[in-house]
């Protein structure tokens, strides 16, 4: 039996990802709580025949608890996204309703995974451990920032960059760091198969892929004009890291290593990493191993070639004060 909540499940990314957790078999109970249409969307996927138990949830008389309670596994995409003209950094706007999900979460569910899209996640993260640690029931193996987008578009764009679109789903580009901009950092060079080097040699091909991964949400709020930013491939990405997660935890399977945005705390390879990267940052998206109790082992970062150190500086200068401003974030006391 495995209970999933999705909070911020009438949304754009929320609904889409609802309805990919529905068809997961893994899932037996499925709980969408948002302060808006929970119910109307829960009812519509109730109605698909698939064995994951459908309930929704509004915020009045604890629903945000109510959803929450005994989850296994919490997928968080609630709060505002980008406006053209928004940096990540500019939804900090999200900070409390993060906080507040927490709060509630320590309260309903103090071991379930908890995977943190909500942006932006550079700080987001940070917010949650830190209520999580307060509460005294912080577990950093279970707490996971979703990048996985990331990981998503790197597959997408290097196998159209190196002629083989349809391959897309073959191609495993590790991309460790943040999520924003400069903090996106593709490891091209340890591509699984390897790009060829006439494309990796070539500075101005290599630019062009590495920005395209780094700002790919920007190309979707841009088209999206004012609508929004990414949903459906967020929600794709979103159930799919959900699934590798489940698959660890509850379906008895090996998965492959993947990256998360994670407290570098979380095991002892965190400050393997930490010294791979020159940098204490606390923060950071890396290769992970799964297992039944979420990260099992953080992987080292592995050989980068001259561009990548480049752009690991990079990454390292803009994330520390990202998360600093998610530890220090100082949430409003919770409602008597
Ligand atoms: N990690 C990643 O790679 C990505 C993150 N995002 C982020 O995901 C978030 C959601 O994006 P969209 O679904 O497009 O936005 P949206 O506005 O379509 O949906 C957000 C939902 O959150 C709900 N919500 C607001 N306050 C809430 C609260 N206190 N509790 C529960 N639900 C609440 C809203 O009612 C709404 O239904 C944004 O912050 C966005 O930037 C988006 C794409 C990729
Ligand atoms: O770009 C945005 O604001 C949403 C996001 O995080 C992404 O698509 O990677």
């Amino acid at each position: 039996m495995v209970k999933a909540c999705v909070c911020g499940a009438a949304g754009g990314i929320g609904q889409p990802l609802s309805l990919l957790l529905k068809l997961n078999p893994l899932v037996t109970e499925l709980s969408l709580y948002d302060v808006v249409n929970a119910l109307g969307v829960a009812a519509d996927l109730s109605h698909i025949a698939s064995p994951a138990q459908v309930t929704g949830y509004l915020p009045p008389d604890n629903g945000a608890e109510k959803a929450l309670k005994d989850s296994d596994i919490v997928i968080i995409p609630a709060g505002v996204p980008r406006k053209p003209g928004m940096t990540r950094d500019d939804l900090f706007i999200n900070a409390g309703i993060c906080a507040t999900l927490a709060q509630s979460i320590a309260k309903a569910c103090p071991k379930a995974f908890i995977l943190v899209i909500s942006n932006p996640v550079n700080s987001t993260v940070p917010i949650f451990a830190e209520v999580l640690k307060k509460a005294g029931v912080y577990d950093p193996k279970r707490l996971l920032g979703v990048s996985h987008l990331d990981i998503v578009r790197a597959s997408t764009f290097v196998a159209s960059v190196v002629g083989k679109p349809a391959d897309a789903a073959k191609y495993v580009v590790p991309v460790l760091g943040g999520h924003s901009g400069a903090t996106i950092l593709p490891l091209l060079s340890q591509s699984q198969p390897s790009i060829p080097s006439e494309i990796l040699n070539d500075k101005e091909k290599r630019d062009a892929l590495v920005n395209r991964i780094q700002f790919g949400g920007d190309e979707v709020v841009k088209a999206k004009d004012g609508a929004g930013s990414a949903t459906l491939s967020m929600a794709q990405a979103g159930a799919e890291f959900a699934e590798y997660v489940l698959k660890a935890a509850f379906g008895g399977e090996k998965v492959r290593t993947v990256q998360a945005y994670i407290d570098l705390g979380a095991d002892a390879g965190g400050a393997a990493v930490q010294k791979e990267i020159g940098a204490d940052l606390s923060f950071f998206s890396v290769n992970i191993q799964l297992g039944p109790g979420g990260v099992e082992k953080i992987l080292p970062v592995g050989d980068l070639d001259d561009s990548e150190k480049t752009l690991l500086e990079a990454a390292v200068k803009e994330l520390g004060p990202s998360i600093e401003k998610g530890v220090s974030f100082q949430p409003a006391p919770p409602k008597l």
